[in-house]
């Protein structure tokens, strides 16, 4: 239950907490926000002196944490969040800013110039409303801070150093943490105590108010919003995209004179617009428009979304981006000669590819954009070609008759390709390029992701590790290069085994990488400290999982560990997105989530189960076989 119904307004969106601090997380969870946590890799090193006032640097710092969280997430892991939240705690005292103590004696430092004295504690915040369009981030920044004051009694070096030795001051602003042993050094507090620990929740329940709650056209210009609006209040509130956010987002100004660090403009008003490659159409930069009615963006995006999809497809099915690669702008006339297609069709195609910012068009003629070489040419590292054939020659064909399989509940291999795969597999090996096809998909998936699960937990510890399932071994090359004490066999089908040498990483010493063949449901399992099952689980039904975690926990010796890799859907299972459309191919097999990993795992002897969201496609978890003498 979330009982301010401005944190219920948040409950569809995928909310981002682009912090690390356990404090913030707990805060949050505690009044019902789900999110889920991407911390910030921004370094906190932006130059103090240049901020006249310290607040200013705290919402500075946690506008950055919080942009780099955006642009990461919509860049790299390719899964634009709506909202992401970040924040950053400082100290101030005698105009001096003191942040988390690098080791005791700073922190001594720090607790002696807090000794006895009044000091303030600033918590800025920034909320970041994100939206993808044509490919392009839009993010709207709106940030505030918070002051408390806090005053220290006349404390002993005794207690200080007692206190030191502790370890709690090592991760908290200015040494100390009020909401633990640290509360017994304060004499008083003046304002919000929530702000001290990590995060102003009153202060953001009014911000978010203020961006949800619809105003009339009359108070539009002098509404103030000193107060959380009471539940009556909310039956104004609109949903999504025709929020007063989008509302207030009309009438901001776009003013370029602030730059941060990617380059994107900002404003430093409160609530400000920050845009990516993109200008902002004339009807926004005139508040008259308000009282017209909004595009429904969202709805239009998705009625065109096959349209879109189905023009990357093609146009990597034509090897448009291979041909592209390394080339200067091309004409429509070249390429189609190349490709040997039709001059107006390519045409067509290659402007949609230009819209869908795909492909950049000049003059000149055609090239490919930065991210359509990474991810669009069928050889790069992140390479998606083998996915995006997949989607084209598999799914899409399965998704052409979804209304069927939602009738029926059941896949529509026989509608789709007019047969009926009695086993899952089965079908994608009968025909060699209809394996190489499947085995490219998987390829791509695993590249993209295996560095993110490889380091969700740290697995030094472990010797060797046995990839169930493990395909072309993508995981298992990332495993051995990030822990290279460690040896990882990839254990999978015959068929699939015979067909990995064409994925093999090239210039990487491959000998702790070795290839097993085998059926994971009928065959011996090999000896491994830990077991790896990515992507597999989902994918089959109760009875098949019975039967593997069953033989996975069998030959598990008691402190060895099984890594799951999977999409973890959120408890409501509607996000993310990714995940929950997934299903909708009608597998036998389910999404789960964390709570549902848990369970299950714990239904075959393993323990101490650890979920880690990544933000990227793949999330983590890891477990542990029981020991037997607890
Ligand atoms: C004064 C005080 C601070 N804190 C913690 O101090 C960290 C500040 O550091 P930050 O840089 O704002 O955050 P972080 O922990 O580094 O996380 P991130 O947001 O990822 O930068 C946050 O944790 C806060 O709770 C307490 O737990 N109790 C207190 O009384």
């Amino acid at each position: 239950m979330v009982l301010n119904p401005v944190l219920g307004k948040l409950v569809s969106k995928r909310v981002v907490l682009a912090s690390a601090s356990p404090r913030r997380q707990e805060i949050l969870t505690n009044v019902g926000l789900r999110f889920e946590v991407v911390p910030s890799w921004f370094k906190e090193t932006l130059e103090k002196s240049s901020f006249t006032a310290p607040y200013e640097y705290a919402v500075e710092t946690a506008k950055q944490k919080a942009l780099e969280v955006a642009n990461r997430m919509h860049i790299k892991h390719m899964r634009t969040p709506d909202i992401v939240i970040g924040a950053d705690t400082i100290v101030s005292v005698d105009k001096q800013i003191l942040e988390k103590p690098v080791d005791k004696q700073d922190a001594y430092r720090m607790l002696s110039r807090l000794n006895g004295k009044e000091h303030s504690v600033f918590t800025g915040v920034a909320i970041i409303h994100c939206h993808s369009k044509d490919n392009q981030l839009e993010m709207e920044v709106t940030d505030f801070y918070e002051e408390t004051k806090v005053k220290f009694s006349e404390l002993s070096e005794e207690l200080l150093w007692e206190y030191i030795h502790s370890g709690e001051p090592m991760d908290k602003a200015g040494g100390y943490g009020i909401q633990a042993l640290g509360g017994m050094l304060v004499e008083y507090v003046h304002g919000d105590f929530l702000n001290v620990v990590g995060f102003p929740l009153n202060h953001f329940c009014k911000k978010l108010a203020e961006l949800y709650y619809l105003p009339s056209k009359h108070n539009i210009q002098h509404k103030k919003y000193d107060s959380i609006p009471s539940v009556d209040t909310f039956e104004n509130l609109s949903d999504g995209e025709s929020s007063n956010f989008t509302e207030r987002k009309v009438a901001s100004k776009l003013d370029h004179s602030g730059m941060h660090s990617s380059g994107a403009a900002y404003t430093s008003e409160n609530t400000s617009a920050v845009r990516t490659g993109f200008t902002v159409p004339l009807e926004n930069q005139n508040a008259v428009s308000q009282s017209a009615p909004k595009l429904p963006s969202k709805i239009l995006e998705l009625m065109d979304g096959f349209r879109a999809s189905k023009a990357l497809f093609v146009a990597s099915k034509l090897k448009i981006f291979d041909h592209l690669k390394d080339k200067g702008p091309t004409k429509a006339v070249d390429i189609a000669n190349y490709v040997g297609a039709s001059v107006c069709g390519t045409e067509r195609l290659l402007d949609a590819c230009a819209s869908l910012g795909l492909l950049e068009k000049t003059p000149q003629g055609y090239s490919n954009t930065d991210s359509a070489n990474t991810y669009l040419t069928s050889d790069g590292k992140y390479s998606l070609h083998g996915y995006i054939i997949h989607s084209n020659d598999h799914l899409w064909p399965l998704f052409t008759n979804l209304e069927f399989a939602v009738k029926e509940g059941s896949r529509q291999n026989h509608r789709a390709f007019g047969k009926k795969a009695d086993d899952l597999f089965k079908d994608y090996y009968h025909r060699q390029e209809v394996k190489q096809r499947f085995m490219a998909a998987m390829h791509s998936i695993a590249r993209l992701t295996a560095r993110d699960v490889a380091t969700a937990f740290d697995l030094s510890q472990f010797k060797s590790a046995c990839d169930l399932g493990g395909c072309t071994g993508a995981l298992a090359y990332e495993l051995v290069q990030v822990y290279p004490n460690l040896k990882v066999t990839v254990f999978d089908l015959p068929e699939v085994i015979a067909n990995t040498s064409y994925f093999q990483p090239s210039g990487q010493h491959t000998a702790p990488v070795t290839f097993v063949s085998g059926d994971f449901f009928k065959d011996n399992l090999p000896e491994a400290d830990l077991y790896i099952l990515s992507r597999v689980l989902h994918d089959w039904p109760d009875e098949k999982i019975h039967v593997l975690l069953s033989k996975i926990s069998a030959v598990c010796k008691p402190g060895s560990a099984l890594l799951v890799a999977e999409t973890v859907l959120d408890e409501q299972k509607t996000h993310p997105s990714v995940a929950v459309l997934q299903s909708l191919s009608m597998t036998e097999g389910k999404q789960r989530s964390s709570s549902e990993y848990k369970q299950l795992l714990e239904k075959y002897g393993f323990t101490d189960v650890q979920i880690k969201i990544t933000g990227n496609l793949l999330d983590a978890v890891l477990c542990f076989k029981k020991n037997l003498s607890l």
